[in-house]
């Protein structure tokens, strides 16, 4: 899978461009906030439909611009689609080869991205709520039913926290939580047994990875911790949800009396052991860098193997930032297999890169492919 041309007017700081990418590798270089960002920002929109770094599509038009329009040619399977994406400010318009797309679970799946940029960091220094995240999206690109039950379940989660307060402030009576559990414990045990599923692949894949990187010297471990209870890979959804119901059965007082629901897959987290020792709150700078890297190439190796291609990847400065071995690691990961797109504020930070690639310089919105740089 790659993005063969993009075209964009009105996005962000880029007034229009037309580019045409290499199948394999393309590099972008410019000074700090010249544009780089925005062009992986637009094709990461491509496949997920939101941006990575704002909610609000309003932010993705140029100031002073009332729209902004993408259209792109993607390579899928030796086919050809195209993807266009407009905003007014009020109306979102994407099509697939000129077919509206009314819901975005239905344009999940088409082109998937996975993006690396220092915030990645986060996924392992940060709080359970970016590795939720990052488990989220992994498996709403390759599976929209999840991503459509995820809508649900959120929406449950909210409207539950709502008559939780109502009921605490003696509006409405506890009888009513009855319903609203039922959706809770049927969404959420689905979400849970996905995720239990996914980790399980994304754990042996990371850390084959993790342990080429660390010369076999460090043992990186997945584990989903859930705050239903303790749960595990061989129960069924039936089992799991039994195991929630309990949970909220007994906890009923507790959740009124907060007004928030205190459990499910909104609250889980996945722990991040290297030698045993969680990552999070004792690894160093490096081992942290490295887990984040191992979660990526593997997060790359998933999708392959559940969609059958390959994602698009996207390195946002962080490329230049990695060690010499970390960058042989992922260069060999990519080379020739990954369609590619890395920013970098100078060149003489890629030196590592060779073989076939294309140059682009960004300069206040203005892109331009350096002549006879393939
Ligand atoms: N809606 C918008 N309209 C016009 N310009 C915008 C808009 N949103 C952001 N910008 C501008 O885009 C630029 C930021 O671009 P971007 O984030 O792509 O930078 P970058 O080249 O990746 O920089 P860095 O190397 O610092 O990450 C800033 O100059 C910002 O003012």
């Amino acid at each position: 899978m790659y993005v063969k041309r993009i075209y964009l007017k009105n996005y962000r700081n880029i007034k229009e461009a037309d580019l045409s990418f290499d199948s394999s590798l393309n590099l972008f270089i410019g000074a700090n906030a010249q544009g780089k960002t925005n062009i992986l920002e637009s094709i990461y929109l491509l496949g997920t439909g939101t941006s990575h770094r704002t909610n609000r599509d309003i932010n993705l038009i140029h100031w002073g611009k009332d729209y902004f329009y993408i259209k792109s040619s993607i390579i899928k399977r030796n086919r050809e689609i195209t993807i266009s994406f407009g905003y007014d400010g009020s109306k979102k318009e994407i099509k697939v080869d000129n077919n509206p797309i009314h819901r975005i679970s239905d344009l999940m799946g088409y082109v998937n991205v996975v993006i690396f940029s220092p915030e990645d960091l986060q996924l392992v220094k940060g709080g359970p709520i970016f590795r939720r995240r990052f488990l989220n999206l992994d498996i709403s690109q390759v599976n929209p039913y999840y991503f459509h039950n995820l809508q649900k379940y959120n929406q449950v989660v909210k409207q539950r926290n709502l008559l939780l307060k109502e009921i605490r402030e003696g509006k409405k009576v506890v009888d009513l939580l009855f319903v609203w559990n039922q959706q809770l414990t049927d969404l959420g045990s689905r979400l849970i047994k996905k995720r239990l599923e996914v980790v399980e692949k994304i754990d042996i894949l990371a850390r084959l990875v993790h342990r080429r990187i660390t010369d076999g010297r460090e043992n990186l471990k997945l584990k989903y911790e859930s705050s239903i209870g303790e749960i595990s890979n061989q129960m069924t959804r039936e089992e799991i949800k039994e195991i929630f119901e309990n949970r909220l059965k007994k906890e009923q007082e507790n959740e009124i009396s907060r007004g928030v629901s205190l459990f499910g897959p909104h609250r889980d987290d996945l722990e991040l052991t290297v030698n045993g020792i969680n990552v999070r709150q004792f690894g160093s700078q490096g081992q942290q860098r490295t887990t984040a890297l191992a979660l990526k190439i593997a997060e790359l190796e998933y999708m392959k193997s559940e969609m059958g291609e390959y994602p698009i990847l996207l390195l946002d400065d962080v490329f230049s930032e990695l060690d010499a071995v970390r960058k042989s690691q992922l260069l060999e990961v990519i080379r020739d297999k990954i369609q590619t797109f890395i920013t970098s504020t100078d060149l003489d930070s890629l030196e590592e890169i060779n073989g076939k690639y294309r140059l682009f310089y960004i300069n206040d919105g203005q892109v331009v492919q350096k002549k006879g740089s393939e």
